[in-house]
C-alpha cells in the first residue's frame, strides 16, 4: 500500500514540483499518472523508490515512511520496487540475459537460482530466444520488454513505468500495455505515467492527473481529459 501525506518537493532550483500531494493506491491498483509536461508526475514516482526525498511530508510504502529510511537501507528497500524508463536503460555491453541477472547478482544470488529466475521472466515477456543478443540487435518493444523483465524479476510488488511506451509505435505499445496488465492481474501494484490519450481511454483503470504539482482529479476508470 502507498501513502502520501501533505507532500512537498521544492527542487534546489526553486522549482515547486509537488504542492501538497495527498493520495493512497492499494496494493494490486493499475493506476495512470496522467498531465502536460512539467505537472510534476515523473517527480511524484521519483518519491515512491527514494530517488527524491521530499521537502515536507510522509511517504508510506508497505507501511514504511521511507523518507526517513538511512541510505544504506535504500538498496534493500528498493527491491520490493520495480522501475521502466521511456528509454529502456539497459546496459549496452551486455546480453540480454547478463542485464536481468545483473540485478539478481548484486544481491548474491546462487547461479543455478539466477539462470531459472532470468530465464522464467524472460518466457513471461516472450523473449527467452532472445536471451543472447545485445540491446541493439533488438527492437523498442523488445528492448522494453527486457526492461520489465529486468524490473519484474525480483518480484517486486510495485512495478512503476514513466512513460513505458513514449518511444514505441501504437502496435508495440499495446503489447507493452498487454504485458503490465498480465503482471498486474498476478498482483504486482503497476503505477504508469504516461501522455498516451489512447491507451488511458482504452484501457480504463484509475486515473490520477496532475497539475502544477497537486492533484487536480482522481478517478476510477477515468478519461485522459487532455487534448493532445
Ligand atoms: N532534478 C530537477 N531539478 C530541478 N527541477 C526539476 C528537476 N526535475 C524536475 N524538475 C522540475 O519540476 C517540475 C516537474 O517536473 P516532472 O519531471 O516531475 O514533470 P512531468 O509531469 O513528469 O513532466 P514530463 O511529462 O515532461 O515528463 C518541472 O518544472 C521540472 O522542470
Amino acid at each position: 500500500m502507498i501513502k502520501m501525506q501533505e507532500v512537498y518537493m521544492t527542487y534546489p532550483n526553486g522549482v515547486v514540483a509537488l504542492n501538497g500531494v495527498n493520495v493512497t493506491i492499494e496494493q494490486g491498483e493499475f493506476v495512470y499518472i496522467v498531465g502536460q509536461s512539467g505537472a510534476g508526475k515523473s517527480t511524484f514516482t521519483k518519491m515512491l523508490f527514494r530517488e527524491e526525498v521530499p521537502t515536507k511530508g510522509s511517504v508510506l510504502v508497505n507501511n514504511t515512511d521511507i523518507t526517513s529510511l538511512k541510505w544504506k537501507e535504500v538498496p534493500y528497500f528498493r527491491r520490493n520496487i520495480g522501475v521502466v524508463y521511456q528509454d529502456f536503460r539497459l546496459l549496452p555491453k551486455l546480453t540480454v540475459y547478463e542485464n536481468i541477472a545483473f540485478a539478481l547478482e548484486v544481491i548474491e544470488e546462487s547461479p543455478k537460482s539466477i539462470r531459472k529466475r532470468v530465464m522464467n521472466v524472460l518466457d513471461q515477456v516472450g523473449l527467452k530466444n532472445k536471451a543472447r543478443f545485445i540491446p541493439d540487435e533488438l527492437s523498442g518493444g523488445e528492448q522494453q520488454r527486457v526492461a520489465i523483465a529486468r524490473a519484474m524479476v525480483n518480484h517486486p510488488s510495485l512495478l512503476i513505468a514513466d512513460e513505458p511506451t513514449g518511444n514505441l509505435d501504437p502496435e508495440t505499445s499495446w503489447e507493452i500495455m498487454r504485458i503490465l496488465e498480465e503482471i498486474n492481474a498476478s498482483g504486482t501494484t503497476i503505477l504508469m505515467a504516461t501522455h498516451s490519450k489512447e491507451i488511458v481511454n482504452t484501457i480504463k483503470k484509475r486515473v490520477i492527473a496532475m497539475e502544477d504539482g497537486m492533484i487536480v482529479r482522481d478517478e476510477h476508470r477515468g478519461e485522459y481529459g487532455y487534448e493532445v
